[in-house]
C-alpha cells in the first residue's frame, strides 16, 4: 500500500513538472492578461463540474478574499455556487445551460472567463465557453487529455498532460495559485491597497 501512496504522489508531481515546462510562458502571460483586467475594473468568471466546481469556488474566494496579500479584494465569481441559479436554469433551461446563461448575465467585454474540465467535452463547459466568446470575454480553458473541444473554444488553453481526472484536477489547484501569486504581486507589488 505505501508503494501505491508513493506512486500517486510521484505521478501528481511528475504531471505538474511536464505541464509546468511546456506552458510556463502562458502562465504568465495570462497572469498579465488577468491583472490588467483586474487593473480595468473587469471581474473574473470561473466554472467546471464536480471538483472543478469546487476548484473554481476556491479560486474565486483568494481574488475576492485574499491570496497572500492584505489588499482591496479582486472581483470574481464561480458559477457553480449559486444553488439557486444552477436549480432554476437546470430546472427549467437544460443543465447543458447552468454556466453558458449565467456567463450572459454577468459577463461583459473585457472580463475574463476560466473554464474548467478534465476531458474537455462536458457540454455545459463548452456552452459557458461559446458563451463567453460571443459576450467578448477574454476566454481561458483549463483542461486534460489531448485538450477535448474546450482547447479548440478558448483563446489561452492550458491542457494538462494526463488522463487521470484527479492528477488534472491536482495541476489545475497549482496553476490557479501560481496565478493568483503573479497576478497580487503584479497588481500590489509595492503598497497594499
Ligand atoms: O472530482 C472529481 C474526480 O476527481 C469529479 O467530481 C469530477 O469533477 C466530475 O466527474 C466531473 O463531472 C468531470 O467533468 P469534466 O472535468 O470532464 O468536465
Ligand atoms: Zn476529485
Amino acid at each position: 500500500m505505501k508503494t501505491r501512496i508513493i506512486e500517486r504522489f510521484d505521478d501528481s508531481a511528475e504531471v505538474k513538472r511536464r505541464f509546468v515546462r511546456e506552458h510556463a510562458d502562458r502562465i504568465a502571460e495570462l497572469a498579465g492578461v488577468m491583472a490588467r483586467a483586474f487593473r480595468e475594473g473587469n471581474k473574473v468568471l470561473l466554472f467546471g463540474n464536480g471538483g472543478s466546481a469546487t476548484d473554481a469556488s476556491h479560486l474565486a474566494a483568494e481574488f475576492v478574499g485574499r491570496y497572500h496579500k492584505d489588499r482591496r479584494p479582486l472581483p470574481a465569481l464561480a458559477l457553480g455556487a449559486d444553488m439557486a441559479a444552477l436549480t432554476c436554469i437546470a430546472n427549467d433551461y437544460t443543465y447543458d445551460d447552468i454556466f453558458a446563461r449565467q456567463v450572459r448575465a454577468h459577463g461583459h467585454k473585457g472580463d475574463i472567463a476560466i473554464a474548467i474540465s478534465t476531458s474537455g467535452n462536458s457540454p455545459n463547459v463548452l456552452k459557458g465557453a461559446e458563451a463567453a466568446r460571443e459576450c467578448g470575454l477574454v476566454t481561458v480553458g483549463w483542461t486534460g487529455h489531448q485538450g477535448g473541444k474546450l482547447a479548440s473554444l478558448v483563446e489561452y488553453r492550458f491542457v494538462v498532460p494526463s488522463t487521470v481526472t484527479a492528477r488534472i484536477q491536482e495541476c489545475h489547484i497549482t496553476l490557479g495559485h501560481v496565478l493568483c501569486e503573479l497576478i497580487e504581486e503584479d497588481l500590489f507589488a509595492t503598497t497594499p491597497r
